[in-house]
């Protein structure tokens, strides 16, 4: 059984985590800060995961007194910059709060595997053994696998094509995670929820003076990832000066900050993926041809989940179960009724609206039978085409917040009807100014609420 040490000072995480690990067969100890955790000699331990902001000292001074224990870094979204300072001191990963349960579990299984085996696995090119966190096996899912096994190795940058919500994600991670730079750092970045104002600044990092607001120098995400692995998701909504910095890093294998004449040498492997046919866009003048061609050394397509009819059933058994294990309801079952609705309904936000659903369906459930209506689907408003109502009037306060009220359903009608309607003509920003948000803000709503980027995927349904 794994040892885990938990250093968290605010005790009802701590504990959280505690009674969530020991679930899963752990033997966990804790402590409140970085001196209690010394006493209990971390070294003794398979594994620690420290809170980064303790009382006393940081969390990333376990970094070396707990060696050669690994240590997992828990931050929040704000504090992310420190999270990437925390991993080039030597943490092994981090964990953003709030945690999502299934990943936090996933990344202290894989931690700990691969502090157990020293050296990187083995990979097999013609293995079609499925990539941990991957289910499914239809046969184009085995063709994807494949594909992972026979490029992992390989060295080389990597194009995924698919979909929102299709996976692209967990391909690059078990890319990663299967290659030689298993033991560096993974850095994952969507560029469509950063705005593009702070983009460059964000991936190169920039010199303290170098625009207005820039009181101290940065590193980027680009350098964070030196030696392990760059995954640049949503590539096609990155600005045409941001491509050309990377472009230059991917040809010359250098780095220059915004504001900075020096340039430093890096060496990254990157791994893009995209919903958009980014030749198309290289044509229309938003994409570098050259870049283009410099990412697409290997391709994996990823194939929209209404085409893998015999992975449905079994990717909803698998994700119930995790819906109920974090809703604590174990023991909840999809009624026959519902689960035919599961198969026949067209997925148009693919796994994560599954996955979603399925969250709804154990949140709403009465009995020990989730219904079809717990489900929340709608496959009338999937087929029916989309007419954008009239948009609601907004305040002048109201075109400066970047929320839309929880309460308000209405509005996110509008909004999910709007997006669909436009966003084949419009880009991320376009869009973002249309509806008086940031991108970021578009690109979250996108995520709660299901909504594919892709007007094949509404075509199809319709
Ligand atoms: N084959 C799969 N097995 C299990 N879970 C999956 C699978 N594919 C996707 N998921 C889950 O679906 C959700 C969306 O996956 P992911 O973020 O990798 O998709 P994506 O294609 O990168 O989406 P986007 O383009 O919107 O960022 C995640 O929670 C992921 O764990």
């Amino acid at each position: 059984m794994s040892r885990i040490l938990i250093v968290e000072d605010e005790a009802i995480i701590r504990s959280a985590l505690k009674r969530l690990l020991e679930r899963h067969d752990y033997q966990v100890s804790e402590a409140g800060s970085v001196a209690e955790a010394e006493a209990l000699d971390p070294q003794r331990f398979d594994l620690v995961i420290s809170d980064l902001r303790l009382p006393g000292e940081a969390g990333t001074a376990l970094i070396e007194r707990a060696a050669p224990t690994p240590v997992l870094i828990m931050t929040s979204y704000a504090s992310m910059r420190s999270a990437v300072d925390a991993l080039k001191q030597g943490a092994v990963d981090y964990i953003a709060k709030p945690f999502d349960h299934d990943e936090l579990l996933d990344t202290v299984a894989k931690t700990l595997a691969q502090h157990r085996h020293e050296a990187p696995r083995e990979v097999s090119a013609t293995s079609t053994t499925i990539p941990q966190a991957m289910i499914g096996n239809c046969p184009a899912m085995q063709a994807v696998y494949t594909r992972i096994r026979k490029t992992a190795p390989a060295d080389v940058t990597v194009l995924i094509q698919g979909e929102s919500g299709t996976g692209k994600e967990l391909v690059a991670r078990a890319i990663h995670h299967q290659s030689q730079r298993a033991r560096a750092p993974l850095i994952c970045v969507n560029c469509a929820a950063i705005p593009e104002t702070l983009i460059e600044s964000e991936l190169f990092g920039h010199e303290k003076g170098a625009f207005t607001g820039a009181s101290a120098a940065r590193t980027g995400l680009v350098e964070a990832a030196d030696g392990g692995t760059l995954f640049l998701d949503e590539i096609g909504e990155l600005p045409l000066d941001a491509q050309a910095r990377l472009l230059r890093v991917l040809q010359e294998g250098e780095i220059r900050k915004i504001g900075s004449v020096e340039t430093r040498h890096v060496n990254i492997r990157l791994i893009a993926a995209t919903h958009r046919d980014l030749h198309a866009l290289s044509k229309s003048g938003e994409f570098r041809l050259d870049l283009y061609y410099r990412l697409n050394v290997m391709q994996i397509d990823l194939p929209p989940l209404r085409e893998r009819e015999d992975d449905i059933l079994e990717l909803a058994d698998v994700l119930l179960a995790s819906a109920c294990r974090r809703h604590a309801r174990e023991g909840l079952k999809l009624s026959r009724s519902a689960r035919r609705e599961i198969r026949d309904y067209p997925w148009p936000g693919n796994v994560r609206e599954l996955e979603n659903a399925l969250e709804r369906g154990v949140i709403l459930a009465e009995g020990h039978l989730i219904h079809p209506d717990d489900l929340g689907l709608s496959p009338q408003a999937a087929l029916r085409p989309m007419t954008p109502p009239t948009p609601p009037p907004r305040s002048a306060a109201g075109a400066q917040d970047d929320t839309i009220s929880e309460e308000d359903l209405s509005l996110e009608d509008y909004f999910q009807h709007f997006v669909l309607e436009h966003q084949d003509q419009m880009s991320e920003t376009e869009l973002a100014q249309k509806l008086g948000i940031s991108r970021k803000c578009l690109w979250e709503r996108r995520q709660r609420l299901g909504i594919p980027r892709k007007k094949s995927a509404r075509s199809r349904a319709s």
